[in-house]
């Protein structure tokens, strides 16, 4: 079982708080707050040796736009460290505007990290951040400083549970007395919708559209499917039309597209309902009276709230910025 208060004490004080997600890295700094938020991207130019051209918003406007030497990284997938060299360059680009005083000494830094990452995933994440030029790491599972950053009084004996449904991985915990108790992870989050969609056009309309195109797609059919009359309304796509080989716009029904949407959101409905299924009873009372938590950009689309409580019959509340509550409870860590 995690303790987040007896890990703590060992430490001593951190300098900085580093939420590296799968779709947006938020970096604060001990005393100036939120120092840096933008997506986990980056632009190499490969050649005798690897530099990074752009990081951040910069490097995410160049998606599906560069060739020849260019390659546009991602440090992470499905939530966890696939590109060290990504990792380390965009952590280096993202922390290189603090000015504490640690600088001089190497900053002890707080690194979110998903509950159920393994000891080998650790240990890249830990070497990723010591390789961008910071000290002492310590590493705090995310739902639960989620949890604290959604304002939640973790330490109280009451069971409480949350979702925290990022761009890789959708985690669900039961947490009392500042301890996750029960945990579910699945490799599954916005970026598995944003391809479902992609997959969709394909076979369905045998229409192409990048991946910047499918998750503005997905924001877009999010806002429609939280308003019941909006489903008749038809979407445009703008992408390559794969019958003529030239660039078109398609208009489909948003309901064909909310139907994708509703197959993910059903994968994630089944990880709630199995992590009830084995909540021990006195915790289950707390979750029936204080209802569900739900943290992350995913959650930011009523859809998923709306079929939770469906269910589940329990209320489904979305954190007040759900794309920062792991940022935030890192930030209070500090
Ligand atoms: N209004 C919205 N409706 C649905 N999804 C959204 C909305 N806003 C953002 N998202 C999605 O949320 C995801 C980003 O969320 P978040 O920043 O919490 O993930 P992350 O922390 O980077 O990922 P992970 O924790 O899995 O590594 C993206 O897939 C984005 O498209």
């Amino acid at each position: 079982m995690f303790s987040f208060r007896s890990r703590r004490r060992s430490f001593g004080a951190p300098d900085i708080a580093i939420d590296l997600g799968t779709a947006n890295i938020i970096v604060a700094e001990r005393g100036a707050g939120t120092i840096f938020n933008q997506p986990s991207i980056c632009c190499f130019e490969t050649g005798v040796s690897t530099n990074l051209v752009a990081a951040g918003s910069e490097a995410r406007a160049m998606i599906g736009r560069v060739s020849g030497p260019f390659r546009i990284a991602r440090p992470l997938r499905g939530g966890v460290l696939s590109d060290m060299a990504a990792a380390r360059e965009l952590i280096r680009f993202a922390t290189r505007r603090a000015g504490g005083a640690w600088r001089v000494r190497r900053a002890r830094a707080l690194v979110g990290v998903p509950n159920d990452a393994t000891q080998a995933e650790r240990r890249a994440l830990t070497t990723a951040v010591h390789d961008a030029g910071l000290g002492h790491v310590q590493l705090l599972p995310e739902p639960l400083m989620a949890a604290i950053g959604a304002g939640l009084d973790v330490d109280a004996p009451r069971g409480r549970m949350v979702i925290d449904c990022g761009a890789g991985t959708t985690e669900v915990v039961v947490i009392s007395l500042g301890a996750i108790c029960l945990s579910s992870t699945a490799r599954i989050g916005g970026d598995t919708l944003d391809e479902a969609l992609l997959e969709h056009l394909v076979r369905r309309h045998r229409f192409q559209i990048g991946r910047p195109g499918a998750e503005q797609l997905k924001l877009e059919l999010a806002r429609l499917g939280a308003a019941d009359e909006a489903r008749d309304r038809a979407v445009t796509i703008k992408g390559l039309s794969l019958a003529a080989g030239l660039p078109e716009t398609l208009s489909i029904a948003a309901d064909e597209l909310l139907h994708v949407c509703e197959k993910h959101l059903q994968a994630i409905v089944g990880i709630v309902i199995a992590a009830l299924e084995h909540t021990p009873p006195e915790l289950s009372r707390d979750i029936l009276d204080d209802g569900i938590l739900l943290t992350g950009g995913g959650a930011m689309t009523g859809l998923l709230s709306r079929r939770i409580t469906e269910a589940t019959g329990l209320e489904a509340r979305i954190a007040a910025a759900p794309l920062d509550c792991v940022a935030h409870g890192l930030a209070q860590a500090l």
